[in-house]
């Protein structure tokens, strides 16, 4: 079990287009159950280069779940079970700035979350707790995708915030020209709530966002449509690879814990007197809180 104080343990969260991780030695398939229901897919373990890694398929082997179906509060949960400690989402994404062409990778720093049809807390009647999202991705991690990139000689940009949007459909005209207005960088469907429960499950969490097309808002590219994500992303998938293969060795001889305080997150966070908490809600915070629920 991930305590901040065991090893480093990165979790790999594949996109569209990332179905499995080549280069893993030691792999197994295995199912990996919670208490909030099920994964996307079973979990591939393995291990990079000396490093433990778990590879989690957002939407399943073959792609048949869409975003807003996904069990996000199951995944992170089997994630943290899994012993996982740093979460790297590789995801794809839509660009609202001209300046990110397709093909650009980007370490993202903020997002603005747009959904509303998903369970964005593990926490609830019986407990509850307010975590900080003022910054809501691991600066430690997104210093070693940084690195990685650098050494693999993909070029990237550091920093972006991405608006993540319910889908299924992609954007209005006018919904991509707001967005544009806020100063979005970069559009998905995803990395929320990924991003706030694996805060709320004190695991590190980073982006790295693969630009796949202009959305709709550019003039001088078509709308975007599946077909045009799957092809830049294809072009792309040797960049994916050599990220992970580059990335996973970076964690191997560092410290566990996070020094920007990711394992601690709910520290001050958890509001709900000990008295008033629900015991049947507690036992499934087993994993994402045990550390501070144990009596
Ligand atoms: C296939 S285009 C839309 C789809 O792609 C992105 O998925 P992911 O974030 O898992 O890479 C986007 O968020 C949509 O789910
Ligand atoms: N334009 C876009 N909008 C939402 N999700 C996406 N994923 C890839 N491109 C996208």
């Amino acid at each position: 079990m991930a305590d901040g104080h065991s090893k480093p343990v990165l979790g790999i969260i594949g996109g569209s287009g990332v179905y499995e991780i080549d280069g893993l030695t030691n792999t197994r398939w295995e199912t990996v159950e919670s208490p909030f229901g099920a994964t996307s897919d079973q979990l591939l373990f393995g291990e990079l280069d000396g490093q433990p890694l778990v590879f989690l398929p957002r939407h399943g082997r073959g792609h048949p779940r869409p975003p807003s179906d996904l069990n996000y509060r199951a995944n992170i949960d089997a994630l943290k079970r899994a012993g996982v400690t740093e979460i790297l989402s590789v995801s794809a994404v839509g660009s609202l700035k001209e300046e990110l062409a397709p093909g650009t990778f980007v370490i993202v720093d903020q997002f603005i979350d747009r959904t509303f049809a998903r369970q964005k807390s593990f926490f609830g009647t019986g407990c509850v707790a307010h975590v900080s999202m003022a910054h809501p991705v691991c600066g430690r991690l997104g210093d070693a995708c940084a690195a990685a990139l650098t050494e693999a000689g993909i070029p990237y940009a550091r920093g972006g915030t991405y608006l993540v949007m319910e889908g299924p459909q992609f954007s209005t005209k006018a919904e991509s020209e707001l967005y544009r207005q806020w100063g979005c960088d970069v559009i998905g469907m995803t990395n929320m709530p990924e991003a706030k429960l694996a805060r709320e499950a004190e695991m590190c969490y980073a982006t790295v966002a693969m630009v796949t097309d202009y959305d709709c808002w550019h003039p001088d590219h078509d709308a975007v449509t599946v077909d045009a994500v799957i092809k830049v992303l294809l072009e792309n998938a040797d960049k994916a690879r050599s990220l992970v293969k580059t990335v996973a060795p970076k964690l191997r001889d560092r410290a566990a814990p996070c020094d920007k305080g990711c394992h601690t997150a709910l520290e001050h966070a958890l509001i709900t007197a000990p008295t008033a908490r629900d015991p049947a809600v507690l036992a499934q915070l087993d994993a994402v809180a045990g550390r501070l629920l144990k009596a």
